[in-house]
């Protein structure tokens, strides 16, 4: 039997569980999140997007073919002309300003989870990098989509985050997020079990690494 994507999952079940149905997304659905908690993630998260940016830049070096180079491009292009800016503007209609976001301090979860993901990239090939943003690009995505199929989700004016929400099940994103899974298909179907082996390992590391994105927005930690 090929690899495929869902197996990543399936080799961290409780990992996957506790990042998809975290507190803090629970607490976004049901409109009871703290704005400050909601406020701290969304500045840690533009400094997130930043390092997100230049993985894809080494996804660009990375790539041996000229459609993987494309794609890297392509992403790149998405977060510095169209995330980043949608992202500034959704800060400032929840009171952050502009001048705030370029001083902010990087919390350590912030630290912690982009570093990994460049340095998981830089020691390793195009795969190793896939496989460490995976959990970005398919967990918000399935979090969008479990939240919509919760009974106690509040969708529309009555709830603040309502736009968050949006953001990941827009047709863009899912669809972003369906190529990423394609991409990792074709490639997991050809690697040994003993580099399956490996890349479960840094699939279950960036989980971890999310869930402790959720902890610092809940906890305000710095
Ligand atoms: C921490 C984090 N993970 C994933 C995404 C989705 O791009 C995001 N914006 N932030």
């Amino acid at each position: 039997m090929p690899y495929q994507f869902e197996d990543l999952k399936k080799h961290c079940p409780t990992e996957w569980r506790d990042y998809i149905e975290h507190s803090f997304v629970r607490q976004l659905g049901n409109a009871s999140l703290a704005a400050e908690a909601f406020q701290h993630y969304l500045k840690q998260d533009y400094l997130f997007l930043i390092q997100f940016a230049r993985a894809f830049a080494l996804a660009a070096y990375k790539s041996p073919t000229l459609s993987d180079l494309r794609q890297a491009k392509d992403g790149l292009q998405a977060i510095l002309d169209t995330e980043l800016d949608l992202h500034i503007q959704y800060c400032n209609e929840w009171g952050i300003s502009e001048d705030e976001l370029a001083n902010l301090p990087e919390a350590r979860a912030t630290l912690a989870y982009t570093r990994y993901v460049l340095d998981t990239g830089n020691r390793g090939d195009l795969l190793d990098l896939h496989v460490a943003l995976s959990p970005c690009i398919v967990g918000y995505g399935e979090i969008a989509n479990w939240l919509n199929d919760r009974a106690d989700t509040i969708r529309g004016e009555a709830n603040p985050y309502d736009a968050w929400i949006s953001m990941y099940e827009s047709d863009e994103f899912q669809d972003a997020m369906q190529a990423e899974i394609r991409w990792l298909d074709e490639r997991l179907a050809d690697v040994s079990p003993a580099r399956f082996e490996q890349l479960t390992r840094i699939f279950r590391d960036a989980t971890r690494l999310e869930i402790d994105f959720w902890d610092m927005g809940l906890n305000l930690s710095d």
